[in-house]
């Protein structure tokens, strides 16, 4: 038998092994099915199944990064890294840059993140002299992106009469209008959003035979992730590719579909059966993530909801600690509260920073939570939210970029024409947008020929667009005889960009030139990577080939970024925090739940119907289920939301876990000591000593008793207790005799220097 099976259980391995034709996977959380995945794929290559011939879809490039890791480990990086591994929509991106021109779009085309179609949307509510306040644009977008996860075209859209209604009652009558629109303009941009990359795969793979039964020759095996959260789309264009040799396996988890509110249709796996009667199912049922403690309060949790597919997961882990509760006044103290509870576990457990999660239902429960954080020196990272990416800074230069790489890229343009101002206004923008609108042209084009195609621009403005237009095409001119940071440095010096950044002294201005100079390392990290040997794709023969790493290349790969994504190597050993439907898939020994309350977890939106409210409960079971050692939860009495104080009630999923896997009674962890800001915290910190000298004067406690010990006994790495600052852990101690100095993490009070001679620590064990 191969060694590579015998590192899984027999229900596995069967799984692995029947690796020709239809195969499903359901089963419950950590019970291996992305190990299944990762093990095939490894199993098929050491079949001899050429590489080239794999396409491994995921949920995020996370979980994609990861897999390929795993089979790098298993098979060696030669064979692994020309395997098709990505999400689905950076597969699609790839695809469709080489064959996107029978669609009619150009190889550069630009991929408009949220901010993009929303802007967008903005412009086309203008045009159509629509109230933005009653057309919301996120609300206008979701409807389309919603259209677009269901195959409906703008056209059909438009047609269809009963989603007219559907947009009349909900008073935007004008939707599909505004859908139209928004196609045309992205087309005539040359860009695509997140929705499209599935789109237009689809209209594909559907108009033109010949590039079907080129991808399903190509990707002979086919595996694919989380597949209880794929939308139609995304189940189609499977169904189309694995079509012709119907080697496609997929695995799921029904308990753990989380994306109906982006169309995820959790028939996809009901329907797998009937497309693929001769399926194989298989059922894995051992958990090998978690303690028994977690997997049975996950499963008396799942329990209550009605629709779904009976599992039973059992683990033969150890039984584990109890689930803790901790039950916090308000938002603040909650934050202070889960900090402390990661430094206590952090010295009792010996852990690392980076064995923690911290787990939200929105992402603007996280501030609380870092200021906590901050103040206990404790190193943590935020995925999603207003990731690097995200930053104006960094959007600006990438918004350059985008413009040089693909002038059609009409946002870009809106975005840096007069950034750094250069005294084009926004009645000359609105100018050459109306020009634009008539002549059928990008803006760029439009303001290339400004003298030709837009009226009524004195020579002073015609002179300062065309300045702009110059530059940007020069840099456009340069694009393949630079390589990426040449051309990148160029154009952030030249526009003015850097300047105008470094003009701002401000501790903002500065973090924001250091977040830019960051970028331009990335784009300087890319431009050296190692030149490797170049595959031929069709014959999987390698030819040692010269490339030079280019701008536009870069771009390809930051536009597939999103917010659970940008993670890299230094930030290796810190607590994460992130929302639940980040974190699916992903396994931490310990894991917080915070805000536990009525109308934040479960969410207001979902009380309406009780399908709305199963989705919440699953959500609290993907949560549950990414713990391996234990898990607390949290919730705070008085919450500072949307400006204003609210009261809660605890959560309902509280009182729905049994019992007997919660600790009793829901104890309280200090948060003493944690100075706040604020008068809350103040008064909390005067309790806090009073406490402390009382518990000296009483001598009751783990107070400091008895002798102080000798400076020469504390060492890094010990554990010691002050008499103000209680318990703490030395992290490093210099001089000797009376200058020993040593610097020491309290748990109440966070980091400090301490002169040994004085400081009366006592060791503790
Ligand atoms: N046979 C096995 N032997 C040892 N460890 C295993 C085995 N199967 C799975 N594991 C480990 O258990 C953990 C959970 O596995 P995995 O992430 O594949 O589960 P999953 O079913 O994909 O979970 P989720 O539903 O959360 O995505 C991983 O750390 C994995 O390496
Ligand atoms: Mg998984």
């Amino acid at each position: 038998m191969s060694q590579l099976l015998k590192e899984l259980n027999e229900a596995q391995q069967l799984a692995v092994t029947s690796s020709d034709g239809p195969v499903m996977v359901i089963a419950g959380a950590g019970s291996g099915k992305t190990r299944v995945l990762t093990y095939r794929v490894a199993y098929l290559l050491e079949q001899g199944v050429d590489p080239f011939n794999i396409l491994a879809l995921t949920f995020t490039n996370k979980a994609a990064r990861e897999m390929k890791e795993r089979v790098i480990g298993l098979v060696g990086s030669q064979e692994a890294r020309n395997v098709w591994m990505g999400t689905f929509h950076s597969i699609f991106a790839r695809i469709l840059r080489v064959e996107g021109h029978l669609l009619g779009f150009p190889s550069n085309f630009t991929i408009y993140d949220t901010d993009d179609s929303k802007s967008l949307i903005k412009t086309i509510l203008k045009d159509l002299s629509l109230d933005p306040k009653i057309y919301v644009p996120g609300a206008v977008l979701s409807r389309i992106s919603s259209a677009k996860s269901n195959l409906i075209s703008a056209e059909e859209y438009k047609a269809n009469s009963a989603i007219e209604e559907q947009d009349r009652i909900a008073n935007r009558p004008q939707t599909g209008e505004i859908f139209l629109h928004y196609k045309t303009r992205c087309f005539k941009a040359a860009a695509m959003d997140f929705d499209d990359l599935l789109f237009n795969m689809n209209l594909l793979l559907r108009d033109f035979p010949e590039v079907l039964f080129k991808y399903q020759q190509k990707f002979r095996y086919i595996l694919v992730d989380e597949y209880q959260d794929t939308n139609f789309a995304q189940y189609l264009i499977v169904k189309k590719l694995a079509a012709r040799n119907e080697n496609i396996c997929v695995v799921g988890d029904d308990a753990q579909s989380i994306y109906g509110f982006r169309g995820a249709n959790i028939q996809n796996i009901l329907n797998f059966r009937k497309d693929y009667p001769d399926a194989k199912t298989f059922k894995l049922e051992q958990n090998y993530r978690s303690t028994k403690m977690i997997v049975n309060a996950a499963n008396s949790i799942i329990a209550k909801n009605k629709d779904q597919i009976f599992k039973e997961v059992w683990t033969e882990n150890e039984e584990g600690k109890l689930i803790r509760i901790l039950k916090a006044n308000s938002d603040t103290e909650e934050g202070n509260m889960v900090a402390n509870a990661v430094f206590e576990t952090k010295m009792n457990q010996h852990c690392q920073n980076s064995d923690f999660a911290i787990l939200y239902r929105t992402n603007a429960q996280s501030r609380a939570i870092e200021e906590s954080l901050r103040r206990l020196n404790i190193p943590y990272r935020i995925y999603g939210g207003l990731s690097f990416y995200k930053r104006k800074e960094i959007k600006d230069l990438l918004a350059y970029f985008r413009l040089v790489v693909n002038p059609r890229d009409d946002e870009a343009f809106n975005r840096i024409i007069n950034y750094p101002a250069r005294g084009i206004g926004k009645t000359t923008l609105e100018k050459i947008e109306l020009a634009a609108g008539v002549s059928g042209k990008s803006l760029f084009e439009v303001a290339s020929a400004a003298t030709h195609y837009v009226k009524g621009l004195n020579s002073g403005t015609i002179s300062k667009i065309e300045e702009f237009t110059t530059m940007i095409a020069a840099f456009h001119q340069q694009l393949q005889v630079l390589n990426a940071y040449e051309l990148a440095i160029k154009i952030a010096r030249n526009s003015g960009l850097l300047k105008e950044l470094a003009a701002d002294d401000t501790d903002e201005g500065q973090s924001r030139v250091q977040n830019t100079e960051e970028l331009l390392n990335a784009v300087k990290d890319f431009s050296e990577k190692e030149q490797t040997l170049f595959p031929d794709e069709e014959t999987g023969e390698l030819s040692a080939a010269e490339v030079t790493r280019t701008l536009d290349k870069f771009m390809q790969e930051v536009a597939l970024l999103t917010d659970a994504d940008s993670d890299d190597k230094d930030d290796m050993n810190k607590v994460v925090l992130m929302t639940i439907h980040a974190a699916k898939g992903l396994e931490f020994p310990y894991v917080f739940i915070v805000g536990l309350e009525e109308n934040l977890f479960p969410s207001v939106m979902s009380l309406q119907s009780r399908a709305d409210i199963e989705e919440e409960r699953r959500l609290f079971y993907v949560a549950l289920t990414r713990a391996e050692k234990q898990v607390i939860l949290s919730y705070a009495e008085t919450r500072y939301r949307w400006g204003n104080m609210t009261m809660n009630e605890p959560s309902r999923f509280l009182d729905e876990i049994e019992e007997s896997f919660i600790e009793k009674p829901a104890r309280k962890i200090s948060s003493s000591g944690l100075t706040g800001k604020s008068g809350d915290g103040l008064r909390k910190e005067s309790v806090f000593i009073k406490k402390q000298l009382k518990k000296i004067s009483t001598a009751e406690g783990p107070a400091v008793q008895g002798a102080e010990t000798p400076p020469e006994l504390i060492q890094p790495g010990v554990e010691v207790e002050h008499e103000r600052f209680g318990k703490g852990k030395v992290l490093s101690v210099e001089g000797s005799g009376p200058n020993m100095k040593a610097t020491v993490f309290f748990a109440a009070v966070g980091q400090k220097q301490l002169l040994l001679k004085f400081a009366k620590l006592r060791l503790v064990n």
